[in-house]
């Protein structure tokens, strides 16, 4: 579904960031990233959502050599990728049902042609009782589990979050994992950047492990 072929990355004229990565991401697979700080995880997570291009090496996604895609191409081929950010990105002024609304909107869709989808998802992420607030009032728990239906509302193939646990406390960080691990379940491919051992160690799944730039994976 992802390609990365001898994939390099450097920012402006410093040293490189990301080094010969090879390695795929299979359709409806489960992976953690994870490595220490500074190690290129978010670099890694933007070459996969396609918002950056590699300095060297070859990313292919879902059959098409990104470097050939064309600028109007690009957001046809993004669209199949969902990110939940570190910071989430919710947009304050909206509620909860309409940000996650918010990318079915983009797309020109009518309400009524989404809005029993989009109450369903945010059941299902258990803000059903949430969905008419705005988000400076939802907890950090609670702004994570928005921010992962926003990604979802698309159904997209591959679901990228960096840190999602990383504001939340034990019990939520279980639930949300087993919100990915039912999406993955359902035929999503997942990518997790954490730092979080204990997490992982909840889930027998592949390890891609960065260090330093280079990617080490444990499958
Ligand atoms: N926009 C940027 N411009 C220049 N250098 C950057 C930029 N973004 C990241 N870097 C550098 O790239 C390296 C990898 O950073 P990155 O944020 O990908 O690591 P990380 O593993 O996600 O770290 P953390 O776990 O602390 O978030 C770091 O040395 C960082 O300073």
């Amino acid at each position: 579904m992802i390609r990365f072929e001898n994939v390099g990355l450097r920012y402006g004229m410093g040293s490189e960031v990301l080094r010969d990565l090879t390695f795929n991401i299979e359709p409806q697979s489960f992976q953690f990233l994870t490595g220490p700080s500074g190690a290129g995880k978010t670099s890694l997570m933007r070459l996969l959502f396609l918002s950056m291009k590699p300095t060297r090496g070859i990313v292919n996604a879902f059959g098409r050599d990104t470097s050939a895609v064309s600028k109007s191409e690009l957001p046809g081929l993004r669209r199949r990728i969902g990110i939940v950010f570190q910071d989430f990105r919710l947009l304050d002024h909206m509620t909860t049902y309409e940000n996650v609304a918010l990318p079915l909107r983009v797309l020109g869709q009518e309400e009524s042609d989404y809005r029993s989808d989009v109450i369903e998802l945010l059941k299902w992420v258990g803000l059903g009782e949430r969905m008419h607030v705005l988000p400076p009032v939802l907890s950090g728990g609670e702004k994570q589990r928005a921010a992962i239906a926003r990604a979802l509302i698309t159904r997209p193939e591959l679901l990228l979050a960096d840190e999602p646990t990383g504001n939340v406390d034990p019990p939520l960080a279980r639930r949300l994992l087993r919100l990915f691990i039912e999406l993955n379940r359902l035929g999503t491919s997942v990518v997790i950047a954490t730092h979080d051992l204990a997490l992982m160690e909840q889930v027998d799944a592949r390890r891609m492990i960065l260090n330093e730039g280079r990617l080490s994976i444990h499958d």
